[in-house]
């Protein structure tokens, strides 16, 4: 279990140099590429096998040891430790129970266990429970899990308004259950569905792996599989390349691994940008640089891309208007509460925010500080905004607890170096 980080790092954006900024692959493609890849016989996924393992997502690594796990199913209760990743737990919590013989335990940080799983729980508990599920939790920890042998009626029913998470990971239970018993399985959506491109990148890597799909608005069928001989490629992280272009669009240099047909909802960032004045300009061999002046405000809603809603706070206290973020409750369920960190940071930078239900709107300061302190709070995108913060204006920055990078992007801190920036203790 962490420890709240009391480490600081100074990060000094006075001496800044273009140059070709790379992302990690991308944690949520890569999590559904495991599961699929150990469902379909393409384990271990040599896409990832090819990346260096210090670059890979912490929540990457956290995934790929419980699929380990469940492949030396049935055997003892082992132990499976989700550390701070809520995609890999709740994955991962599925496949467990779609595995006949499967017993863990499960453990993961307090934050971790303080982030809502119960729908995710009670759904399981609903379609499997009555087959022997055994499904205990701890408070929060452990949470322990025996899989049944058999099964039920084949659908899963759950709610979606406060994670798409729950409806991805069933979304590939059925997968599992369709291979076993060769009859369509079914997640059944009540009520609203946020962040809903996610679940479609999870369709979508479901089809990349030869299911077919069959999807209404609130019901999503797993209905064949046909084997592909090999596993797809994996694409570029656009979360994470939603730092790195904005760097590169102050510092004049480019990114890598921008790749168009990825199916990531952060992608959006391309469109976002634009009404504020910047130009994504694609360029060969998926490079990608950003031009133009900063004009406007921008406007962008958490339903649709959650994860760069930090990112464009960084961004509009840059801006020379206003910036409204919608949608921005679904931000506090998050590694951290999000929507105080990003009303954080503003107000340690001289901006202001106000909040009106579901709308932030932020306003940049008139003149920006010379320096500014943050705490990450161990929440991986506020630690990467705030620096993305300091580059984009100049200011130095001190934060505390820089080390939580290693979730979604270790290289993130050699990668800021790479654009002239001098980190020191
Ligand atoms: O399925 C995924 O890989 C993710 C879904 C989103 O979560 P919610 O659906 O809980 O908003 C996102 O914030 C998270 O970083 C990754
Ligand atoms: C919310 C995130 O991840 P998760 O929910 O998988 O912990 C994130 O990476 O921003």
């Amino acid at each position: 279990m962490s420890k709240p980080s009391v480490r600081k790092l100074n990060v000094d954006p006075s001496h800044l140099v273009p140059a070709r900024l790379t992302p990690p692959v991308s944690k949520s493609d890569a999590q559904r590429a495991l599961v699929l890849a150990h469902l379909t016989g393409h384990w271990p996924l040599a896409v990832l096998q090819n990346e260096p393992e210090a670059d890979l997502a912490a929540d990457v690594r956290v995934l790929t040891r419980g699929v380990e796990t469940l492949r030396q199913s049935p055997g003892p209760i082992r132990d499976v430790d989700c550390a701070d990743g809520g995609a890999p737990f709740r994955i991962f919590v599925t496949q467990a129970a779609v595995t006949p013989g499967a017993k863990v335990r499960i453990t993961g940080t307090p934050r971790l266990g303080e982030r809502p799983h119960g729908p995710l729980f009670d759904s399981l508990r609903d379609a499997l429970g009555p087959s022997g599920l055994v499904l205990r939790e701890g408070t929060p920890w452990p949470v322990e899990l025996h899989a049944p042998d058999r099964t039920g009626e084949p659908v899963f029913r759950v709610p979606g308004a406060q994670s798409s998470q729950y409806a991805s990971s069933l979304l590939l239970g059925c997968a599992a259950l369709f291979l076993r018993e060769h009859r369509p399985w079914s997640v059944e959506i009540q009520g609203p569905l946020t962040s809903a491109g996610y679940l479609e990148l999870t369709v979508f890597w479901l089809r990349r792996f030869g299911f077919t799909v069959e999807e209404t608005p609130s019901r999503f069928t797993v209905t064949a599989h046909q084997p592909s001989a090999k596993a797809p490629p994996m694409p570029g992280d656009w979360s994470s390349l939603g730092y790195l272009l904005l760097i590169a669009w102050r510092t004049g240099g480019s990114v890598e691994r921008a790749d168009p047909s990825s199916a990531h909802p952060d992608q959006a960032l391309l469109r976002l940008i634009q009404p504020a004045g910047l130009t994504p300009i694609p360029g060969p061999d998926l490079t990608m640089r950003v031009e133009g002046q900063a004009r406007a405000g921008l406007t962008a809603s958490g339903k649709e891309c959650p994860d760069l809603l930090p990112t464009l706070a960084a961004l509009a206290l840059v801006l020379p208007r206003p910036s409204t973020l919608e949608d921005v409750s679904i931000l506090r369920l998050k590694e951290s509460d999000r929507l105080e960190g990003i009303r954080t940071l503003v107000s340690a930078y001289g901006g202001s925010t106000t909040l009106e239900g579901e709308t932030l709107t932020i306003t940049p300061p008139a003149a920006p500080p010379a320096h500014f302190e943050m705490d990450s709070k161990g929440d991986h995108r506020l630690a990467m905004v705030s620096a993305t913060l300091s580059i984009l204006s100049g200011a130095r920055l001190t934060l505390t607890g820089p080390e939580c990078v290693e979730k979604s992007f270790p290289g993130f801190w050699r990668q800021v170096e790479r654009v002239g920036v001098r980190l020191t203790e």
